[in-house]
């Protein structure tokens, strides 16, 4: 990864499409713009320019070219956008004139974003919004990755670093002053007052029932039951397509089907799984396996009955997440609410007629917003997030409890949570993080 090399790729989606974005970043984007436009437009305006083939200067694409010079770029470096007509043959095109400008080079997924890291224009908590930002999928998603590309968590961290970095200059400027490892009590006391702060903010920020994990991942909803009770008709019926295979055959699913909601702006997976029941066919207990692994790590579990045989119970791992539905309520005549062997609420629903089923999704929209919240944006949205904060308290925690020990011991419980801090927001050890984090990123991003 030489950030000396310009790189450049197509930003926008697959071709063919109305209109394609070709963006270039690094020292060589004005050559680019010379070989490629023969001139270099006026900063942050769209011009209008015909791109030629630089070598033979044939005419490739009339273009809306824009030049952006850094640092004040996206990137920091200078860059520069092809706005092109999106046809394959056109950005072929583009992409080979510039390949062939020295100095330049295709860009690797989320290279673009790599360099505004480097440059400084992003923290490391700003690009996992940006991820997020572009994998969102329903309004609650979009929300919450926008609050974290404009900074909700990183300039949280970074005031908390801050405030942490002043306590530990205190305990530190005390050790210089002692000869004996003893700092002063007029400068122990108020850092360590400051930690104590700084400690149950960082607490506070945790608790929030992984809600923000949750919004990013999308509320679990797994559906398990007996074979054949109805449970691939009914999320088909959600869906209104034929996701999963129906049969009359019990046993039909064995893998997982996964579909994904979007109700009301709350992400939603749902999960049709295969039939419980016990089978001496190697696949479908497989089949069973699964189910029953992926209904344990459900956030809710539907359990689906046949409204004429209710005799099955969902396994007890499972049944204080569980609701029961019954189904082919059009077959079972009157829906008499029976005796309720769980806990958990009762919907009564036809995968033929529809009925039950608008009452079942209402419930479980007011579920996943009971589950994951609205309103305040959460801080924590990743296991990452929650690792290095957990890090943090607890070396505070050691800090505060040293306070009767050894100064020498606070100070440096101090540098450690300081640089739980920096990891968070990427100040330190952040190259094995990078790499992850970009591994995911679309290429032009
Ligand atoms: N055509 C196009 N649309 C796009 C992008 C792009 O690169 N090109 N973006 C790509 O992500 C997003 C917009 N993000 C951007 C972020 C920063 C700057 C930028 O020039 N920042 C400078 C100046 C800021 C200013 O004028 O206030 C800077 O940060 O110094 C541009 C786009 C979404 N839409
Ligand atoms: N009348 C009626 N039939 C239904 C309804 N829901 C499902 N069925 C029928 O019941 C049978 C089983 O349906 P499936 O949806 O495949 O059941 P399943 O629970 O996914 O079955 P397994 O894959 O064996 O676990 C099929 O013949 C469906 O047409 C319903 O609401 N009304
Ligand atoms: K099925």
């Amino acid at each position: 990864m030489q950030s000396h090399d310009t790189v450049f790729a197509l930003s926008s989606g697959r071709p063919p499409a109305a209109i394609a974005v070709v963006r270039v970043s690094g020292p060589q984007t004005a050559d680019a713009l010379a070989a490629l436009i023969g001139r270099v437009p006026k900063a942050r305006h769209a011009t209008l320019a015909t791109v030629r083939e630089p070598a033979s200067r044939e005419a490739i694409d009339q273009a809306v070219v824009l030049w952006f010079p850094g640092p004040g770029s996206e990137t920091g470096e200078d860059t520069a956008e092809f706005q092109l007509h999106g046809g394959r043959a056109v950005i072929a095109a583009v992409l080979k004139a510039l390949a062939s400008v020295p100095g330049c080079r295709m860009a690797e997924p989320g290279e673009f974003t790599r360099r505004a890291f480097h440059k400084g224009k992003l923290d490391l908590t700003r690009v996992e919004g940006l991820a997020d930002l572009i994998a969102a999928d329903t309004d609650a998603q979009r929300r919450q990755a926008l609050s974290h590309l404009k900074g909700l968590l990183g300039d949280r961290a970074e005031g908390w670093r801050r405030r942490l970095i002043e306590a530990q200059a205190l305990v530190e400027a005390g050790l210089d002053f002692s000869d004996e490892g003893d700092v002063p009590a007029g400068l122990l006391a108020p850092a360590l007052a400051q930690v104590t702060v700084l400690r149950d903010e960082i607490r506070r920020a945790l608790e929030d029932g992984g809600r923000g994990e949750r919004l990013r991942d999308g509320f679990v909803v797994a559906i398990a039951g007996p074979p054949n009770a109805g449970k691939s008709s009914l999320l088909n019926r959600i869906v209104r397509r034929e996701a999963a295979i129906v049969s009359p055959i019990p046993g039909t699913t064995r893998d997982v089907v996964e579909v994904h909601l979007d109700l009301r702006g709350q992400p939603v997976t749902l999960l049709d799984t295969a039939g419980l029941r016990d089978t001496d066919d190697p696949v479908e207990q497989e089949g069973v396996r699964r189910a029953r692994e992926r209904a344990g790590g459900a956030d809710l579990v539907l359990w689906v009955q046949d409204a004429q045989d209710r005799t099955e119970v969902p396994p007890e791992d499972i049944r204080h997440r569980a609701w029961t539905v019954s189904t082919k309520i059009d077959l079972a005549g009157a829906r008499g609410p029976a005796e309720s062997r769980i806990a958990g609420r009762q919907f009564f629903t036809s995968a033929v007629t529809g009925d039950g089923i608008p009452e079942l999704l209402a419930a479980l929209q007011a579920e996943a917003e009971a589950q994951v919240g609205v309103g305040e944006p959460a801080l924590v949205v990743r296991a990452r997030h929650r690792v290095a904060l957990e890090e943090t308290a607890a070396a505070l925690d050691r800090a505060l409890a040293q306070r009767t020990g050894s100064d020498e011991l606070v100070a440096e419980d101090l540098r450690l949570a300081a640089r739980s801090l920096g990891r968070l927001v990427g100040r330190v050890d952040v190259e094995d993080i990078l790499d992850v984090i970009f591994r995911d990123f679309c290429i032009g991003k």
